[in-house]
């Protein structure tokens, strides 16, 4: 494979050239106007095969035209998408930096011909299996604690990846929660946040379940630390410990060493990368809260999802879809950011969870063939809810000086049809798009105010409305698991295929330990409390001048 830079695919020329010649000057009620059939053109239906997954996708709101979009899918051609695509399903170590399989697609195949591309696939079962039996028995009662009851809260140690699935997901699939099973995540080294849940938990009743693949990040052994203190202050003996802490992790000897059972340890392998975890070990905490026939169903609507990646052809194939328009915006209008504005409130997490999906995904520089990239990489990502974010930052993406791209997502039908909410969400789902795309013109403005104010013309100014921002609208019939699973997969799909247009390596995060060895050198100093140890340290002035006033001020502070 070559990995070229993508600035020197021939169709990347073209695309530099279309911009200029109409992509700058494009304009959506135009386009719309010119093509009754706009939407038809394009907008994609998809449902799975095995579950009740579907989704429309609209993105006939987008800067393109006929053009641009089959030069964008030449693009994919000549970065020879299919093909890292199929290298990923196959098991290679498309993973080059760490020589590993991308294999989370394998973790979600529960089909039975499915034949393993790499050792540890064969284990996905019997995991599965294991996973199921833990989760039934303590949501059913009859796992006990040290004192013979039954467990009432879950806490799940872990940070990145071995947190942001588990709280995205349990908070999306709420409606399916065993509601007398409280579940906190604790992911901050800061001590805040695990004293705020221990406050909320009873040690006989509470179960831990330390979340990380690697069995050596900081915050999570600090924090997994913390809780066995806490717990053995009021249990006592170390028996215990068995009933009431479970380790997820491909570190099998580093999960037994912090005093972890063999039989309380649910174990994933190395190619399963972090932020791609949940469907793997790391999703125990999704099994404990929502079942885990529900678990099993967000696997199969994510397999769904997956096998349309893999067989649809490029022009059908939505994450292909998707990832092409965001590098469209990204490389040739210019745009920095993307926005994910769900429009349910059990997705209020969703933004959040793919902002580390993608920014750690694709925040990178340096391509496969070790080049410097000569174009922009992955954007970044933020959003929320809708409608909370229409009152708070849709200002700038109406009429900022950027261009925000943004997906909008919405169910057809809510889990709680209270009154006219769902209608009215729904329509605040429709006219964001509707006004981002369509604006309002001066003459419009005009005709609304009265005569003194349509001479003002600061005012006049200030209340029009450009149009020309970009949006997606994706909708579907209700947020189950198998939908949720496939909305996951098909964005993991499209961050992968920006991936190999931009010739990065999507699946290593080189770019999180600096700050990591940084902090441990600087941990010392801070324990030493000595602050005429600061300037021989080695930092700079600044660094130093910062530890030095918190040495100076964190005895007393006033
Ligand atoms: O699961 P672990 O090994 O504790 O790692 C947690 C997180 O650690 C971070 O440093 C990585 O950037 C993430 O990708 C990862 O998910």
């Amino acid at each position: 494979m070559a990995h070229k830079l993508a600035s020197t695919q021939p169709s990347w020329k073209k695309l530099e050239q279309l911009y200029q010649s109409k992509g700058k000057a494009f304009n959506l009620s135009k386009a719309f106007s010119a093509d009754p059939k706009r939407f038809e053109e394009y907008s994609r239906q998809w449902s799975g095969k095995t579950t009740d997954a579907s989704l429309l996708v609209d993105f006939s709101k987008n800067l393109i035209d006929d053009e641009i979009f089959s030069t964008l899918l030449s693009l994919a051609k000549e970065a020879e998408v299919e093909k890292q695509r199929d290298e990923m399903f196959e098991g290679k170590p498309i993973n080059t930096s760490e020589g590993r399989s991308v294999l989370h697609i394998a973790l979600r195949d529960l089909s039975d011909d499915f034949k393993p591309p790499v050792e540890g696939v064969d284990e996905v079962k019997p995991e599965l299996a294991h996973m199921k039996k833990f989760s039934d028995a303590v949501r059913s009662g009859e796992w006990k604690g040290y004192t013979g009851k039954p467990i009432k809260s879950i806490v799940n140690i872990g940070i990145g990846g071995s947190d942001l699935g588990p709280v995205m997901v349990t908070e999306a699939l709420k409606p399916y929660a065993k509601r007398d099973l409280a579940a906190h995540f604790v992911s901050n080294i800061d001590g805040t946040h695990m004293a705020e849940a221990l406050r909320q938990c009873d040690p006989e009743t509470t179960l831990f379940i330390v979340a990380s693949k690697t069995f050596t990040t900081q915050e999570t052994i600090t924090n997994a630390t913390t809780a066995r203190d806490w717990f053995l202050k009021a249990a006592g003996d170390k028996s215990h410990v068995a009933k009431h802490f479970v380790a997820l992790s491909t570190n099998v000897k580093a999960a037994t060493e912090f005093g972890i059972a063999k039989e309380n340890m649910f174990k994933f392998w190395d190619w399963v990368g972090g932020r791609y975890s949940l469907w793997s070990a790391i999703g125990l905490s999704i099994c404990l809260v929502v079942g885990y026939d529900n678990f099993e169903q967000l696997l199969k609507g994510a397999h769904d999802m997956d096998v349309h990646y893999k067989t649809a052809p490029l022009e059908q194939n939505i994450p292909v879809i998707l990832a092409l328009l965001g590098i469209w915006y990204t490389d040739f209008v210019g745009c920095q950011t993307h926005m994910l504005l769900p429009y349910d409130q059990y997705m209020a997490r969703f933004a959040d969870y793919f902002q580390q999906g993608d920014m750690e995904s694709n925040g990178k520089t340096i391509t496969k063939n070790g080049e410097r990239v000569d174009y922009e990489t992955g954007p970044v990502i933020s959003g929320q809810a809708g409608t909370n974010g229409q009152h708070a930052f849709y200002q700038e993406i109406h009429q900022g000086s950027r261009i925000i791209p943004c997906d909008f997502l919405a169910p057809v039908q809510s889990h709680n049809p209270l009154g006219p909410h769902h209608d009215i969400l729904i329509s605040n789902f429709l006219a964001q798009p509707e006004a981002l795309a369509f604006g309002k013109s001066e003459d419009e403005v005009k005709k609304e105010l009265s005569a003194s104010d349509q001479s003002n013309t600061f005012l006049v100014k200030s209340k029009v409305f450009g149009g020309n921002r970009p949006t997606n609208s994706i909708m579907f019939p209700k947020l189950t698991p198998a939908v949720l699973g496939a909305l996951i997969a098909m964005y993991e799909h499209k961050i992968a295929t920006q991936g190999f247009v931009w010739s990065i390596n999507s699946f290593d995060q080189m770019g999180v330990e600096l700050g990591k060895v940084l902090a441990k050198k600087i941990l010392p100093l801070l324990q030493s409390g000595d602050v005429s140890k600061v300037d021989g340290a080695g930092h700079d002035s600044s660094t130093s001048g910062l530890t030095r006033y918190y040495l100076q001020h964190r005895a007393a502070p006033k």
